[in-house]
């Protein structure tokens, strides 16, 4: 079977997967059109306005003008070769997935698939089945369907927020999962990603090192499961780190070297072991608890898991608990903290580490002050049940500060003048929850598995010697 080039894409969800993925796909030539039901978020996109923090995205679709429209009207399924569905998966309750938006995404889709091939192509990230029950929710809802003619593949998205352009058109692997013929036509869509061949634009630059991505043809369960195990894996990587640090506090250890020194063997590798807060964002809990949830519906215990998830957590007790070590009460101190999106480079602040620990200074009796350079606007937003200060700058955060908690490793953090401004303070206590900070500066620092900064030994140092 042949696919046209360029095809007409249909991409569902404006979201950061959406965005990214409409983005990639007009970038590599073809003609997309990007639905979502948000009237609000599609009329900023047609003005030009991109919805969402993501470095670089605003530069690539506004480069891509002409090959992207944006909509909410799903008829534009109708004359589409293929159609992504990149709606939310958000937590229910109970861990389970909630795949209300992916069913009401399917049932539209279905409303006008046409009588020719097409594909429908599922990124958002769902249970393990949810690609054979789309196939036939789509066969109960689509008079013409034909199985030989319109396909459900799995293509599970790897990005990460705050590199998300880098990672989409650089990835190390593609995964696609399906019919054989319908993964045909998948590496014909890719085909220009695959190959590397076009012009890398100027906002994500070709890494060197970088050849061309794996592709990796599975089923669709396989595919599915490659997902959430991935998910899985780098979360638990980060909970062992951080399960050691704990330990190497105790003993006299220090975990940047330590982690310098494990990563070093090729079979366990430097990325994913940094100490600290821990993970938060959107997926990393949500897909641990996903998988959880699934093993549970088939009396499946996951242990490993669940203890990488409750080591996450401990963290963010642990910072507090550091805090007190110095301050003995919090009640009425002003305690400031730097850093609120779940990482540096995003917006995003769902399931933030830096929420849980303003509830839990709220509790405390804490007077909470907080920054962040991006994410302030969308706190104020979403985070209005928590009690806190916005500081409109960094210099507003340090002064008169009891406590300063280092929550976000953004950049303007790491590059601050940190003995000029913690003159301003009331007391110079830093908790450097991700170890930003290598030299001494002027000031009691707490770290995380490791003693204050002594500036002699870096893990840098250990990964040049
Ligand atoms: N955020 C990330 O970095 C990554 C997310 N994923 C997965 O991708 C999926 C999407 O994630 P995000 O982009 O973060 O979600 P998001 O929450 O940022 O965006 C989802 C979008 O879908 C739209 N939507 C909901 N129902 C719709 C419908 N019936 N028709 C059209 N649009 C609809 C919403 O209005 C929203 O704009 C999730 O399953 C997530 O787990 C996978 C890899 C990376
Ligand atoms: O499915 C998803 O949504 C995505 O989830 C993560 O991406 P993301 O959550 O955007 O960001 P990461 O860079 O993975 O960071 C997640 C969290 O882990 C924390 N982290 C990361 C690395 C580390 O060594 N230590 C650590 O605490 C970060 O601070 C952050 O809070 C995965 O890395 C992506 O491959 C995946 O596509």
């Amino acid at each position: 079977m042949h696919l046209n080039h360029p095809a007409n894409v249909a991409v569902i969800g404006r979201g950061y997967v959406g965005l990214g993925t409409a983005g990639l796909l007009a970038h590599i030539g073809h003609t997309v059109t990007g639905i979502d039901i948000d009237e609000e978020k599609i009329a900023m996109l047609r003005q030009g306005h991109v919805p969402i923090h993501e470095p670089g995205l605003d530069d690539l679709l506004a480069s891509q003008v002409e090959r992207l429209t944006w909509t909410t009207d799903y008829s534009a399924v109708r004359d589409a070769d293929v159609i992504f569905i990149c709606v939310g998966t958000p937590p229910g309750l109970d861990g389970t997935p909630d795949l209300q938006y992916v069913v009401s995404a399917a049932a539209s889709i279905a409303r006008h698939l046409n009588s020719h091939s097409q594909i429908i192509v599922n990124k958002s990230t769902v249970p393990i089945g949810t690609g054979d029950y789309v196939q036939r929710l789509l066969e109960d809802h689509t008079p013409s369907f034909d199985p030989s003619r319109h396909f459900v593949v799995s293509n599970p998205e790897f990005l990460r927020e705050g590199t998300a352009l880098g990672d989409s058109l650089y990835p190390d692997r593609i995964v696609l999962g399906g019919q054989p013929q319908a993964l045909d036509l998948m590496t014909q869509l890719y085909a220009p990603l695959i190959d590397q061949s076009f012009t890398a634009p100027t906002v994500a630059p070709r890494p060197e090192w970088f050849t061309r991505p794996a592709v990796v043809k599975t089923s669709l369960q396989s595919a599915e499961m490659i997902k959430y195990a991935a998910n899985a894996f780098l979360a638990l990587k980060i909970s062992f780190a951080n399960e050691i640090s704990g330990l190497c506090e105790r003993v006299g250890a220090d975990i940047e070297e330590v982690a310098a020194g494990i990563g070093m063997d090729q079979r366990i590798g430097q990325r994913f072991l940094q100490a600290g807060l821990g993970w938060g964002g959107s997926c990393f809990g949500k897909d641990t608890q996903g998988l959880i949830s699934a093993g549970r519906e088939h009396q499946y215990d996951m242990p490993i898991l669940q203890a990488a998830i409750d080591v996450n957590y401990r963290q963010r007790r642990v910072v507090i608990d550091k805090l007190l070590r110095h301050l003995k009460t919090v009640k009425g101190k002003r305690v400031s903290i730097l850093g609120m999106a779940f990482k540096p480079n995003t917006d995003d602040l769902r399931d933030a580490p830096t929420h849980d620990l303003i509830v839990q200074l709220n509790r405390l009796g804490a007077s909470v002050t907080a920054h962040d350079p991006i994410a302030m606007n969308r706190a104020a937003r979403e985070w209005s049940h928590l009690s806190y200060t916005p500081a409109a700058t960094v210099e507003e955060a340090f002064e008169r500060a009891d406590a300063i908690i280092l929550a976000t490793e953004w950049d303007e953090y790491i590059n601050l003048d940190w003995n000029t401004l913690l003159a301003t303070t009331r007391r110079p206590l830093v908790i450097d929850a991700r170890n930003i900070i290598r030299r001494p500066i002027n000031a009691q620092v707490e770290q995380v598995g490791r003693d204050a900064p002594r500036g002699e030994r870096r893990r840098a140092d250990v990964e040049r010697s």
